[in-house]
């Protein structure tokens, strides 16, 4: 892959409980994300986009083993010849329902698939959610990359693991609300400088209930910067990121040759 990286953030409302509203809402943002006169290599999403947090009627409203979805994204990555990192879905399995990622490629295939870890008890998840027992790795037109869901980000051994298995990429899709801006911005911050890679996080907006998501998604490069942050309001967050970068940070202070693992 060429060092340059393009991406499009679909930083969107969400109708809690209401899937037609998010699938409709969402096709029409897909198509502002790749109308544009620097076409994007890939377009990300938030967490949770086909359902929103309306817990309580999961079960009824998870799209079955993300049949709807994945029939949506797979046709809008083939026929835009762009990849998608697809947020996350509330997903209905026989075993009950995940909060899923899904990522395709160019072809429409799906490259990668995750589902999140740590469930948020500050929102009930564990009480209506599976968890997912898999690291989230994926493959980025050559570079490797890692994937985490929100409240995972919470968890700095699992972004460091991921950097040791290669990530110079971590995609965060989040539903993350107020009054916590602070904590998502250093964070966010904090994984991109400990780990010495970009990180690229799509949160929702809008008002959910009691609710309110204050957007933000954010691009940060392996040294701290942040290369795009969006407002409060629905956007579409471009972003051009130079791969390249990551090596040469990580040259500049060489944390993953200074560690010490066997003290910690
Ligand atoms: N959807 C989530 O996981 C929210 C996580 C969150 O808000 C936090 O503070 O952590």
């Amino acid at each position: 892959m060429g060092s340059i990286f393009r991406l499009a953030l679909v930083q969107m409302h969400v109708d809690a409980g209401n899937p037609d509203a998010n699938y409709t809402r969402l096709e029409l943002k897909l198509n502002e994300a790749i109308q544009h006169a620097v076409k994007p290599d890939m377009i990300m999403l938030p967490e949770m986009w086909n359902t929103g947090y309306a817990l309580e009627q999961i079960n009824e409203l998870a799209d079955e083993n993300g049949e709807r979805t994945k029939k949506l994204l797979s046709a809008f990555s083939r026929e835009h010849n762009v990849q998608l990192f697809g947020g996350s879905i509330a997903e209905k399995r026989t075993d009950g329902v995940y909060n899923t990622t899904y990522v395709f490629n160019e072809q429409g295939e799906i490259t990668a698939q995750y589902s999140k870890i740590h469930l948020f008890r500050l929102m009930d998840e564990e009480k209506h959610l599976q968890s997912g027992d898999k690291l989230g790795q994926l493959n980025v037109s050559g570079t490797d990359a890692g994937m985490m869901i929100c409240y995972d980000i919470r968890f700095p051994e699992l972004a460091r693991k991921l950097a040791i298995n290669g990530a110079k990429l971590l995609f965060v899709p989040a539903q993350w609300p107020s009054p916590r801006l602070h904590h998502w911005r250093t964070l966010l911050m904090a994984r991109a400088i400990e780990n010495q890679m970009f990180v690229i996080a799509c949160n929702r907006c809008g008002t959910s209930g009691t609710s309110h998501f204050f957007g933000h998604s954010l691009v940060i490069d392996p040294w701290g910067e942040i290369i795009a942050e969006a407002s409060e309001e629905e956007s579409i967050v471009r972003a051009e990121i130079d791969l390249s970068l990551v090596d040469a940070v990580r040259s500049k202070i060489p944390v993953f040759e200074d560690r010490r693992p066997q003290l910690y």
